[in-house]
Formats: structure tokens, sequence, C-alpha cells
């Protein structure tokens, strides 16, 4: 008997007209069955996340020590959690653990941050003929925000989400993705026991061109913190009109390996990451581009490795790649392959596709203009080019409609240097690759990447907004 997961609204699990299953990844058994939100749940949703804001502020302290206990319930579940996270999204057993512990290191740092919200004083008696004012910032909540998350991590990025929002003192209306929204409700559960009060988390599960939808059109949503892909980010920005909005968008991120770099670094580092959760990261290695005078070398040790990793049941501890999030998308990604080798790509390694599984693959002799290239693969596979000098690595890296981040390997101060202040995109990262992240850095793309930064820190900027206050004295 598989679980029937309920809607969390005002502190209550509600059940609504319908229900979808939830499948396993890897091999399409329905492992829960969710009770998906009409237009009547999402507005109670809302309601219920107004009137708890309107009803109780929370104060900082507590902020701090709801989110501490979130964080430990957290790693307390963490088997249950990972489990989760591999039936649902597909992601390996050993990926599942590495993201609840960092879900959970994602809310001890926002639990943190709820201690360091503050204003600061003006000197506003400094101007001339203001020596009687006095004047200050405050920085308050902004009421309701929405949190929309994707399907490829659903515990650190609904995390992501949730926690700067209860740290900055908000309530919360989530949604997370409707393939993968197991781990959401779980962490429903997590922050009932945590001691939130009722109305300031609210869960609606259900499609996103319905609920996501309704969700938009909700004026009495203050702030829209969205993780997804760029065309759906952009529907939603528009939807939304004044209302501030934070998107977290797609990418197609290059990572470039000078011929000063260490090359097994540098190799070991690129085509494990390519493969990590199945490539479906957003910062994900896709565009590799090395230096020709190593360009061999990396070519064939890449190759070597992408041979020896294991692709399969993501529940095997011994398992490198699972399958992607379903065979249609695996399906997209090989008739992407079969046009590239058409348009005179070659496949060094990999490229059969079994069902959602695809195996790791490195393309070389790609074009700019080649989907594999240009576009977000999203998949197991990366591109290897080769270039002469820094300025044509640098011209194909920001030669992108995207701008999240970007790895360069070097050991050359000067390159790292000029390769730092030139590439166009949110973060570069110094000898590795583009998918690092420490949750506790700015994060946020350029371009069709996004606008707005996450991090707890920096996402509680965002949701939150500074007042000037001015007191004049009656002196004389
Ligand atoms: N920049 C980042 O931090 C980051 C992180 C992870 C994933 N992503 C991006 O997310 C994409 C993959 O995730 P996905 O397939 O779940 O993305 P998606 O855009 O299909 O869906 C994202 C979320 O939006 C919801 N949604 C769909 N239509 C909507 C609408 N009309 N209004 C409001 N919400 C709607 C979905 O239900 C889901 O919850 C990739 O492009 C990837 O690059 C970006
Ligand atoms: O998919 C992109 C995410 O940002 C990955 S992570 O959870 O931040 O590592």
């Amino acid at each position: 008997m598989i679980p029937k997961i309920k809607l969390f609204i005002n502190g209550q699990w509600v059940e609504s007209d319908q229900t979808e299953k939830v499948l396993n990844k890897a091999n399409g058994e329905p492992v829960a069955e969710i009770y998906v939100a009409g237009l009547k749940e999402v507005e109670q949703a809302v309601t219920s996340a107004q009137r708890a804001f309107k009803r109780e502020k929370i104060a900082p302290y507590r902020r701090y020590d709801i989110l501490k206990r979130a964080s430990e319930l957290l790693m307390e579940r963490q088997e249950e959690m990972a489990l989760t996270l591999s039936l649902e999204v597909g992601k390996t057993i050993r990926e599942a653990r590495m993201e609840v512990s960092r879900a959970a290191q994602t809310l001890l740092i926002s639990a943190e941050e709820s201690k360091r919200i503050h204003g600061e004083i003006i000197p506003i008696s400094s101007s001339p003929g203001n020596e009687n004012r006095r004047a200050w910032t405050i920085r308050q909540p902004l009421g309701v925000v929405c949190a929309i998350t994707p399907f490829n991590f659903p515990a650190n990025l609904t995390c992501h989400k949730i926690g700067p929002a209860i740290a900055a003192g908000n309530a919360v209306v989530y949604k997370p993705a409707s393939t993968t929204p197991i781990f959401g409700a779980k962490l429903c559960e997590i922050f009932l026991e945590s001691g939130l009060p009722k109305g300031y988390l609210n869960m609606v599960m259900g499609p996103g061109s319905v609920v996501g939808d309704a969700l938009a059109k909700d004026q009495r949503i203050d702030f829209y913190s969205f993780t997804g892909s760029t065309s759906v980010g952009l529907k939603l920005k528009n939807s939304v009109g004044l209302r501030p909005v934070s998107l977290e968008l797609g990418s197609n991120s290059p990572t470039i390996v000078h011929g000063d770099a260490d090359l097994m670094v540098a190799v070991e580092a690129c085509t494990r990451s390519a493969f990590a959760n199945a490539g479906q990261v957003c910062i994900s290695v896709q565009r590799v581009y090395v230096h020709n005078s190593i360009y061999n070398d990396f070519c064939q040790q890449a190759a070597a490795l992408a041979k020896t990793l294991k692709v399969g049941d993501p529940l095997d501890p011994t398992t490198d790649i699972g399958p992607m999030i379903n065979e249609k998308e695996a399906i997209r990604v090989e008739g992407w392959l079969q046009e590239a080798v058409t348009e005179g790509a070659k496949i060094l390694v990999g490229g059969k596709r079994n069902g959602p599984f695809l195996e790791p693959t490195i393309l070389t002799n790609v074009h700019p203009k080649m989907k594999c290239s240009c576009q977000e693969l999203f998949a197991p596979v990366f591109n290897v080019v080769s270039y002469n000098t820094i300025d044509e690595a640098l011209a194909m890296a920001n030669d992108s409609n995207y701008g999240l981040q970007a790895g360069v390997f070097t050991n050359s101060l000067d390159i790292a240097s000029r390769c730092a202040e030139e590439l166009e995109c949110g973060g570069v990262i110094i000898n590795d690759v583009s998918a690092f992240r420490a949750d506790l850095m700015p994060y946020g793309g350029w371009k069709e990447s996004g606008t707005g930064k996450e991090g707890p820190r920096y996402a509680i900027e965002e949701m939150t907004r500074e007042k000037v206050v001015v007191l004049k004295l009656k002196g004389k």
C-alpha cells in the first residue's frame, strides 16, 4: 500500500478532489499518491499564510530555534529522506544522502542568519540644517513568500527558499515540482514538529500550469522565489507585475582547462561532475574548453574514466549514475545527440539509452550552434572543445544566452584573474568546475540564467525590505 500524501494548509493535512501518483524514476512503479491542489486549496493556502503573518510575528530568536531544530530533525531522518530522494528523483543513494546533509546545513545557515537581520544608523545630522534630526533604517519581512521549486534537488533547493523566508520572518506558500513532491511533504512534518506556528508554512502540490499559474495570479503574495527553467521563469515574471521575484534558471555552464592545469585533477572533476545527478544540475559541466596542448590527453583520460562509471539502480550504493527524471527527457537528449552527430559531432564514449537511463556521454567536434552546446542539456552528457589562446576560450565560454557559473583550471594567477573578471556569469570557480557550490555563498545567474541571489544571507535581503525612519527632535 503506497502512502497518500495530503496538502499542508494552516498546520493541517488536507485532502482534495484529485490525486496523482508519484513514480519511482528507475522502474516506473508508484511510490506515493499525492492530493493535487485545486484553485480552492491554493486560495486557502495563501489565506492561511497571510492570516498567520498578520496574526503574529515570530521573534528572531524563535526563528533561530525553529530553523535550528528543523535542521537537527532533518539529519535525524537522513536515511529516510535520502531513500525518498532516491526513489522520487532517481538520484543515487550516495548523492541523496549528500543532498540531505546539505539541506540541513542550508537550514542551519538560515537559522544563524535570522539573528543578523538589522538596519543601520544614518548620519543625517551631517547634512546641513538637519542637526536636530536622527535617522536609522529598519529591515522588515515582505509578508507572504511563494516558493516554487524544480524536480532535481527537492531537498536543498526547497531549503534554500523556505529557510531564508522563515529566517526573515515571512510566511510561506510552497509548491514543489509535481514529479518530486514527497520530500517537501516530509519537510512540512519537520517544521510542524520544530514549532513553526500554524500557517507560516503551507504546501500545495500539483501541475505548475494550474497551481503555479493560480499562485502567480494571487495578488496577496508579496514575493516569488522561483527555481526552474528559463521559459517558465519568464512566464512567471510576466504574470506577477511589479511584485519582486527571484529567478534561478537554466544554464549550459562552461569550464575552461588551460594548458598549465593539473590534467588528472581537471579530468576527474569535469567527468564526475558532468554525470552527477545524471547531469540534471543547473550548473552542470556541459561545455569544456581544453587548451590544444592537452586536448588529446584530456579526451582520452575522460573517456577512460567515463567507461568505468556504473549506470543502474540508484538504490545500489555502487551505482554512479541513475535514471533521468523520465524516459521522455532521455529521448529528447538522444535526439539531440543524433542531430549533433548528423551535423559532424563525434560521440567519444556513451550515447546509448535504455528507457530513462542514458550512458555517460562525451561529445567532440561540437559546433556552438548545435543544441548540445547552445541549449541546456540537463543530462549526463558534456562536450569537449579545444582552443589555442585564452582569448578564444573566453569568447567561446561567453558565447551563450546563459550566465550562471563557470569553472577555470589553471596554475597562472594572471589567467585566473582574467577569467574571473571577463567571464559573463554569476560565479567563477577557479581550479574547480562550474558545478561547485557552497550553500552559504551568493548564488545566482546573469542573462537568461535568472535574476537575484540565493544563499541564505542574500535570499534574506531579497525577502525583506528596508525602511528609513527620520526623527525630528523638539530641541532648538
Ligand atoms: N539556477 C538554479 O539554481 C537552478 C537549480 C535547479 C534547476 N534549475 C533549472 O530548472 C530546470 C529543471 O527543473 P524543472 O524541469 O522542474 O523546471 P520547470 O520550469 O519545468 O518547473 C519548475 C517549477 O515550476 C513549476 N511550474 C511549471 N509551470 C509553471 C507556471 N506556469 N507557473 C508557475 N510555476 C510553474 C513546476 O511545477 C515546478 O515546480 C532546468 O532548466 C534547470 O536549469 C535551476
Ligand atoms: O541544480 C542546481 C542546484 O543549484 C544544485 S545545488 O543543490 O545548488 O547543488
